[in-house]
């Protein structure tokens, strides 16, 4: 099966300079090669990849949106037999529309033996907004179809700027990873990575949390402040806000919800919500849980079925019978080119982790560029936050995930609104 990946971009827009860098950076050792198909200026980059030692099948037929897709097919073939490639490079004409380029490959997907692997455009920063009012028809369909977009000269383009191109990427396009971090400052590999597997950072977080916490292994606090302890010991060296625990109370604080939760008492009579959103309703054998307690999990404790067929998203098991997470749970993220700073990202992460302002908070993560040039990448869990430095991101990005997220307040305290 030979990898077929699209390279699209309007003229000039640093199509060619992508492709050497993953030539040598993500593509080693594989046998690529480049089909070219430039408009009027055949070969002119053919010079450095022979070189380089890379084969080229140039076509003279035009470009690929308007020759016929018989013919597109024949080529792509004839590269196939003749040279057995692990992966095919098509660099469409920076005027083709990419769509017609992917049905094109598509077309051909049955008789020989490829698969279309990845489609990214390559986009101006500086230009964008010129370009999409002058060459709408074209330009938008590059922006439309791809499934990464690559911004250059964003090491030469100012931030606003930056952030405007980026804006009106995506108001096009709101699917695509944008990468905006300039790609000399990334590795070939991780650009390779994001082209083929572009995944939201919320996906990303509620896989992660899903994996961890495959199995029943809650040595951790799931953030969330309940107590999912299904088997019904429970031993709290930390305190949590609530006790789902229906055998042994032992409540030696108040919960905070301002009502009396007495557990020895076999009546409560709770005409009105207490606003914790937790149903309190302690008679042991009969929950009756009509709302949400806002943690996005269902806390139905019927002890002895579990019944685990879905995942609720948040990485926990619990008896999921009647609700699943996203009716409760949401998530806000940001991609951003703003910079940031330790200390700044510290004071805001405090006031998300200790104020209720933003809602209730479960998790946020993300990978930020630092003003100094660095990047910060950091994970937080209510009352626990990691601030490390890690590797360039292909643009920065912020996720929080909660319930009643208020995503005006959220923006404001990241400075992204
Ligand atoms: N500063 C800066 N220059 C860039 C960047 N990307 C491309 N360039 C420059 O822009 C010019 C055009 O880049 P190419 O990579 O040849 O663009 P292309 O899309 O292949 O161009 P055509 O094949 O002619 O459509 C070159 O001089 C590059 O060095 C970038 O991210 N930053």
């Amino acid at each position: 099966m030979v990898k077929i990946d699209i390279i699209s971009g309007f003229l000039g827009a640093g199509k060619t300079t992508l492709i050497k860098k993953l030539l040598k950076e993500a593509f080693e050792g594989e046998q690529v090669v480049l089909i070219e198909n430039e408009f009027g200026e055949i070969g002119i980059d053919g010079g450095f990849l022979k070189d380089a030692g890379i084969e080229i099948r140039e076509m003279n037929s035009g470009c690929i949106c308007c020759s016929l897709v018989g013919d597109f097919g024949a080529s792509l073939k004839e590269v196939v037999e003749k040279y057995h490639p692990d992966r095919i490079l098509i660099e469409p004409s920076g005027v083709g529309k990419l769509s017609d380029v992917i049905k094109a490959v598509q077309g051909v997907e049955e008789d020989v033996d490829i698969q279309l692997n990845s489609y990214t455009t390559v986009v101006d920063a500086k230009k964008c907004k010129m370009y999409m009012r002058n060459f709408g028809e074209f330009f938008d369909n590059q922006v439309q179809y791809a499934g990464a977009i690559i911004m250059s000269r964003t090491d030469i383009v100012d931030e606003k700027k930056a952030m405007e191109s980026m804006e009106l990427l995506r108001s096009i396009n709101e699917k695509a990873a944008i990468i905006t971090t300039p790609i000399e400052k990334l590795d070939g590999k991780k650009i390779l990575e994001v082209m083929e597997h572009p995944v939201s950072l919320a996906d990303e977080l509620l896989k992660e949390e899903h994996e961890h916490h495959h199995h029943h292994d809650h040595d951790e606090e799931c953030g969330c402040g309940h107590d999912h302890d299904h088997e019904h010991h429970h031993d709290h060296d930390e305190e949590c806000d609530h006790d789902h625990e229906h055998h042994h109370h032992d409540h030696d604080e108040e919960c905070g919800c301002g009502h009396d939760h007495d557990h020895e008492h076999h009546h409560h009579d709770h005409d009105e919500e207490c606003g914790c959103g937790h149903d309190h309703d302690h008679e042991h054998h009969h929950h009756d849980h009509d709302e949400e307690c806002g943690c996005g999990h269902d806390h139905d404790h019927e002890h002895h079925h579990h019944d685990h067929d879905e995942e609720c998203g948040c990485g926990h098991h619990h008896d999921h019978h009647h609700h699943h997470a996203d009716e409760v749970f949401t998530s806000w993220g940001r991609e951003t080119i703003k910079k940031f700073t330790r200390e700044g990202l510290e004071k805001m992460l405090e006031s998300l982790s200790t104020s209720e302002e933003y809602g209730v908070i479960l998790r946020a993560k993300g990978m930020l560029p630092a003003e100094d040039g660095t990047w910060i990448y950091f994970d937080m869990v209510p009352e626990e936050t990691e601030i490390r430095e890690g590797s360039p991101e292909y643009t920065g990005r912020l996720c929080v995930i909660g319930s009643k997220l208020k995503e005006d307040k959220l923006a404001e305290l990241f400075g992204v609104a």
